[in-house]
């Protein structure tokens, strides 16, 4: 039977309102099958006599006349989506039809990011910005980068809503470097709000930590107060606790993968992580995944682990945001020591590096987190009971890094209490940040208050514009 153009395009709005992509596939089944096999365009015809539903048969299907590839989806779509991109990557899709040329990508965020006739076109529909140039020296382009990704700051032109984005070239993507985050929302784990290909790069949009990395504190500020590393810790942990629940370990637990929004820390950079079976009680590696420092004495064994091993990441962990340094480095100086590897396997758990001033209860928090057995080191769900990362009614119950801070700055932080995001610097340097720059936090030097102050304010909108 022959639909009319507009009853067609009637009918596809109507699905796509109400998304439902499974719809949409037999809507384009029933309205374009001839057309396909007339235009005879060689690869989609392949696929689509072979039954297979790609998103490029949706997308050239959707949008016959030079509309772009991006769609609203949800998880399942993004995943189904990222699942092809990483085999096209990895070569292990023989026909995969992704089409380099144009745009592709699902976004999860329907009324934040405004799709324009299925284009999401840097600068016209969301623009991309280097952190510090926003923040802090506008003839810096400093952009935050891990070994394989840059991350910008985003901002989608309509909305106003700010992002991350990560960069990832389409050589160097991984399948988990979406697909942890795309399957398991939580408070403390970076929202993810879609990918897009564009010219063999991945653009993963995702909360932004606008406060920057704990990494970038600690080298702008030196070791953290107690309250601040419990505040962190604990978001850290139940962060922790509900992936573990899944079977899911992150492998990269360290400070450049926690970051700061203005009410949470979230973590990032699930490219490393895996998710055991669910039988399985231990996950034995392939290889040797995550940062040495911060390595478990039974990761670097690679005898075979499982989600404790994060737990002691995060106990090294702490140990860098307490001294400013992470573990090893002070009595190993890294220019000595090119691999850590040994050392953790002789001589781990470092707890000789917990400083004199360290509380006894956080103390002992540390112990169990950095306990050599991982049968005997305390899970995410029982150090999140520990009392010492549980303030009692007589203590401050912190609801944000701010509010962990000491009373003496209270005044002065509240002038600024009507600014949601605690914007800081984003420069990123050495794991090792230097002790002996500040001794305490950011917000409690006064020369740092008043750059602060500066840094919260919204970005100069010329350059949004
Ligand atoms: N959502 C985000 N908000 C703010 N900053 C972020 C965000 N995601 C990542 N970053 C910053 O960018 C840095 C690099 O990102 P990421 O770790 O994801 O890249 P990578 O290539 O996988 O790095 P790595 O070398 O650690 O494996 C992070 O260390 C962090 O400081």
């Amino acid at each position: 039977m022959e639909f009319p153009d507009e009853h067609k395009n009637a009918v596809i709005n109507l699905v796509l309102n109400h998304w439902d992509m499974s719809g949409v596939l037999e809507l384009l089944d029933n309205f374009y099958p001839a057309e396909e096999e007339e235009a005879g365009s060689s690869e989609e015809t392949e696929n689509s006599s072979a039954g297979t539903h790609t998103l490029d048969m949706f997308v050239q299907a959707t949008c016959p006349s030079g509309q772009g590839g991006v769609q609203y989806g949800s998880a399942t779509d993004l995943l189904a989506f990222i699942k092809r991109i990483s085999g096209t990557a990895h070569g292990t899709q023989a026909n995969s039809n992704i089409h380099l040329n144009q745009d592709t990508g699902v976004l999860l965020s329907k009324h934040d990011m405004i799709l324009q006739n299925g284009h999401y076109r840097i600068d016209s529909e969301v623009s991309l910005f280097p952190w510090k140039r926003i923040y802090r020296n506008a003839d810096s382009a400093h952009i935050p980068k891990g070994a394989f990704g840059r991350v910008h700051l985003a901002l989608d032109c309509v909305t106003r809503k700010r992002m991350a984005c990560k960069l990832i070239p389409l050589e160097h993507f991984r399948y988990s470097d979406v697909e942890i985050q795309a399957r398991f929302g939580h408070e403390n784990v970076a929202e993810l709000f879609g990918a897009i290909l564009r010219e063999g790069t991945l653009y993963v949009f995702m909360e932004a930590g606008e406060g920057g990395s704990v990494l970038e504190k600690l080298d702008s500020c030196g070791p953290m107060r107690e309250a601040e590393v419990i505040w962190v810790s604990r978001q850290v942990l139940q962060a922790l606790e509900y992936l573990h629940s899944k079977g899911v370990i992150h492998h990269d637990i360290k400070p450049s993968n926690i970051v700061l929004t203005s009410a949470k820390a979230v973590l990032v950079d699930f490219g490393l992580s895996v998710q055991m079976s669910e039988d399985s009680q231990v996950y034995n590696p392939k290889d040797l995944r995550g940062t040495e420092m911060y390595m478990s004495p039974e990761l670097v064994l690679c005898g075979g682990h499982n989600t404790k091993t994060d737990i002691y990441s995060l106990g090294s962990t702490m140990i860098h945001m307490l001294t400013g340094s992470a573990p090893w480095v002070r009595r190993f100086p890294r220019t000595a020591y090119p691999s850590y590897l040994y050392i953790i396997h002789k001589l781990a758990p470092p707890l000789e590096e917990i400083p004199e001033s360290c509380s006894t209860p956080l103390r002992s928090v540390l112990h169990s987190a950095l306990h050599r057995n991982p049968a005997r080191r305390g899970s995410a769900s029982a150090l999140l009971q520990h009392h010492a990362l549980n303030p009692t009614t007589n203590q401050t119950r912190y609801t944000s890094l701010d509010s962990a801070l000491g009373e003496g700055t209270r005044p002065f932080l509240s002038q600024f209490s009507n600014t949601s995001d605690t914007t800081q610097d984003s420069s990123l340097s050495s794991e090792d940040s230097s002790p002996g720059k500040k001794g305490g936090s950011l917000y409690l030097d006064l020369g740092a208050l008043a750059g602060y102050y500066h840094l919260v304010r919204p970005p100069p909108s010329a350059e949004y514009n």
